[in-house]
């Protein structure tokens, strides 16, 4: 469903390049997690995959870039956004500032996919109890908070039912119980098949939820597999990733000579049961 192969990237006038000979595949109905320290490459990552890059950036890429059976770089990208949703890291600059409330703001991307009306107000309905928002549809777009906002922006591209969502750091101004909805309602449109690639620093929601997640550094995949195995990778603190709590945890353990079973805990449910608690 996604398959980059010897992407290589350079914003417009830059000296250096910002993804280097990347490759990636994702299979369909996956959720990738992807980290990296800030300036890896994360947000030029999903830009490339969802074709603001090179179309609206400019800029020289190398590769192939093949997303929900289109060829992004060849295909304009008014058509490539109905494959492939892209949720901004700042969903201010997602609004389109083009119309009133925020149903309006909502149905904007359904107007220019052609659906008709009544098939509109269904799928905005839906959208909207999906992520708690129905009380907001009068509202302007701008009279809203950050997180508001947010779920707006993740609203608009889940109304238009891509093939492939990416996702920039999509819960950074929710608090703790919408994060968990937004990671909730996300898991489970990979069941149905979407596609989902999230760039996130949350490494606990990503244990938790993600099928696999990708560690960016130095322009490359440097590391991708099991959540799990990823995430309590001790080469994360050399790639500026960081650790959750309970990864710290049960390696001071271990280096205070602490029996500490089985694989390193990257959640609390891990934990739970590294510590025999579990269940
Ligand atoms: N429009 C641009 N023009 C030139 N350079 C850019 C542009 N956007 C990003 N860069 C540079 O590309 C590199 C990667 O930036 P990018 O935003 O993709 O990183 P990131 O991993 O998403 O970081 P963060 O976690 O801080 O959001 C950085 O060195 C950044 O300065």
């Amino acid at each position: 469903m996604i398959a980059l192969d010897h992407v290589t990237y350079a914003y417009p006038d830059a000296a250096v390049t910002v993804l280097t000979d990347l490759s990636l595949h994702v299979p369909r109905g996956t959720l990738c997690g992807v980290v990296g320290a800030s300036g890896a490459g994360k947000s030029t990552l999903a830009k490339v995959l969802s074709g603001f890059v090179p179309h609206a950036e400019g800029g020289e890429l190398a590769g192939s870039v093949q997303v929900g059976g289109i060829d992004v770089p060849q295909t304009p990208l008014a058509e490539a956004i109905e494959k492939v949703g892209l949720v901004t890291q700042n969903p201010f600059n997602q609004i389109s500032g083009a119309k009133f409330t925020v149903r309006e703001e909502i149905a904007f991307g359904l107007e220019n996919l052609g659906i008709e009306r009544a098939e509109m107000i269904m799928r905005i309905e839906a959208v909207g109890e999906l992520l708690r928002i129905s009380h907001l549809m009068d509202r302007s777009p701008y009279a809203l908070s950050g997180g508001q906002m947010q779920l707006v922006a993740i609203a608009s591209m889940l109304v238009m039912r891509p093939a492939v969502l990416v996702m920039d750091e999509p819960t950074s101004q929710l608090d703790p119980g919408g994060t968990r909805m937004v990671f909730d309602v996300v898991s489970e449109l990979t069941r149905d098949g979407t596609t989902v690639v999230l760039l996130e620093h949350k490494l606990e929601q990503l244990r938790d939820h993600a099928d696999q997640v990708v560690v960016l550094a130095g322009g490359r995949v440097a590391l991708q597999g099991e959540p799990r195995e990823v995430l309590s990778d001790e080469r994360l603190t050399q790639w500026g990733t960081g650790s959750t709590r309970y990864t710290q945890a049960a390696r001071s353990a271990r280096d205070r000579g602490l029996d500490v079973p089985g694989p390193t805990p990257v959640s609390f449910d891990d934990a739970l049961l590294t510590f025999g608690r579990g269940a």
